[in-house]
C-alpha cells in the first residue's frame, strides 16, 4: 500500500515535472521568435523605423503605364518608370505588375541581397496599415524582408 502511494506521487511529481519542463520550454521558444520576427531581415542590421507616406492600393493602380510605373513590394511602393529600362530581368514583368503588388514574383525571381538593398532608390511610401499584409500586425509571413 506504502509503495503504492509513493508510486503515485511519484507520479505526480514527475507529471508536475513534465509540465514545468513543457512550460519553461514554451516560454524558450517564444522569446527568440518574438525577437526574430521583429528584426527579420535580410541585412544583419536591425530594421529602422521610417516615416514613408502613405499610398492606397487604389492611388498604386493610377500608375499603371510604361511612362509611369508604380509596384508594390513587401507593403512599399516603388516608383520604377525610370528603373523599367535598366533592370537586369527585363522591363516587362515590371510593366506586368505596374500599378499592382508584385511582391511574389519579386521573391520568385530569387533577388540578391544587393537587388534587395537597391530596392531603396526607387522607394516612394508605404501602404496604409490596414492594406498592409507583411509589415502589420499579423502578416503572412515575416522571414526575408527587404529593410
Ligand atoms: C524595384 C523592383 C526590382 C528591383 C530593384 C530588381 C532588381 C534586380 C536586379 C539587381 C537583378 C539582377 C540579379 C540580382 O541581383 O538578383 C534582377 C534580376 C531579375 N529580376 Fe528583378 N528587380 C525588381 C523587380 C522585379 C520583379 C517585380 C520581377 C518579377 C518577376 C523581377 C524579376 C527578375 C528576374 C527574372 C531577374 C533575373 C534576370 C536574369 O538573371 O536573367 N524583378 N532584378
Amino acid at each position: 500500500m506504502e509503495s503504492k502511494k509513493n508510486l503515485v506521487e511519484s507520479l505526480e511529481t514527475t507529471n508536475n515535472f513534465m509540465q514545468f519542463a513543457m512550460n519553461a520550454l514554451r516560454l524558450r521558444l517564444q522569446k527568440p521568435v518574438h525577437h526574430l520576427e521583429k528584426n527579420l531581415s535580410l541585412n544583419s542590421e536591425p530594421e529602422e523605423e521610417i516615416e514613408l507616406p502613405e499610398i492606397s492600393l487604389e492611388e498604386v493602380a493610377n500608375h499603371d503605364s510604361a511612362s509611369d510605373c508604380w509596384i508594390v513590394i513587401y507593403d512599399r511602393i516603388y516608383d520604377v518608370t525610370k528603373f523599367l529600362k535598366l533592370h537586369p530581368g527585363g522591363d516587362y514583368v515590371l510593366l506586368e505588375h505596374a500599378g499592382r503588388d508584385a511582391t511574389i514574383a519579386f521573391r520568385g525571381a530569387g533577388h540578391s541581397q544587393e537587388a534587395l538593398d537597391s530596392l531603396k532608390k526607387w522607394l516612394i511610401g508605404q501602404l496604409p496599415e490596414k492594406e498592409r499584409i507583411f509589415r502589420c500586425e499579423k502578416p503572412i509571413f515575416k522571414t526575408l524582408l527587404p529593410n
